[in-house]
């Protein structure tokens, strides 16, 4: 073993988001309902924007709290503008779902394992009040300017163009307690504590009753 080994070993960031390969196949369309090329609207700096905790059960659309009764989560974060009177969700998750981040695939043509594990930021407007209330969370932990929110906006577009690879395992040494971290997941939840990161460095004040778990 490499004794100068750094654990967890970093996760790799790129300097640009490939096409993604056209064997991947996606089984329902990556963010639908969001701006084409990702863009975030641009808010007046003295807006006031509420910032929501979102966290639903994975995969609720197709089988209700099941996946939650598991602690088996997809984390999201809600907005909401005073000014414009709009709310929006921001959530990251993968291009081809979960089973193509989890597992890799054997192909004749090419070089073993072969990944469909792209994911992605997605940003539109609404908040889905009932699908996150209803088995999760949707709670207000904060306010940010309008100021903050494009700043925001602007670090969101640089994560994506360099965080592209969605990682559902966190692989750890050993089952005891005090294992080490060999490789962490990037996931949804990793993707909300990073803004959330990003926000409190900005000065923004966010405090949520319970905290955001990550799967495992
Ligand atoms: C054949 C599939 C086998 C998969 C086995 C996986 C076992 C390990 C499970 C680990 C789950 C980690 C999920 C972490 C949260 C996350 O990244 O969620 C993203 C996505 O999976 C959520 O999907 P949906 O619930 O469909 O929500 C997406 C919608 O909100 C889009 O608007």
């Amino acid at each position: 073993v490499n004794i100068n080994q750094q654990w967890p070993v970093p996760y790799r960031r790129f300097d640009h988001r490939p096409v993604a390969d056209s064997y991947c196949e996606a089984m329902f369309p990556f963010c639908p309902t969001g701006n084409m090329d990702g863009m975030i609207p641009y808010m007046n700096n003295w807006d006031v924007i509420s910032v929501f905790r979102l966290q639903a059960p994975v995969w609720e659309f197709k089988y209700g709290s099941l996946l939650g009764k598991m602690h088996i989560m997809h984390d999201a974060i809600g907005f909401s503008s005073a000014e414009r009177g709009k709310n929006y969700t921001m959530e990251w998750y993968e291009l081809f779902q979960l089973g193509n981040c989890t597992f890799p695939h054997l192909r004749t043509e090419t070089s073993a394992p072969f990944w469909c594990n792209q994911g992605a930021a997605c940003f539109f407007e609404g908040i889905d009040d009932i699908h996150w209330s209803q088995n999760g969370t949707l709670e207000k932990i904060g306010e940010i300017s309008g100021g903050q929110f494009n700043d925001m906006a602007k670090w969101v577009q640089q994560d994506n163009q360099t965080g592209i690879y969605y990682e559902t395992w966190t692989v750890r040494s050993d089952p005891s307690p005090n294992s080490t971290l060999w490789f962490d997941s990037y996931d949804c939840s990793q993707f909300v504590h990073r803004t959330y990161r990003y926000l409190t460095q900005q000065g923004a004040l966010l405090s949520s009753r319970s905290q955001t778990r990550f799967f495992g």
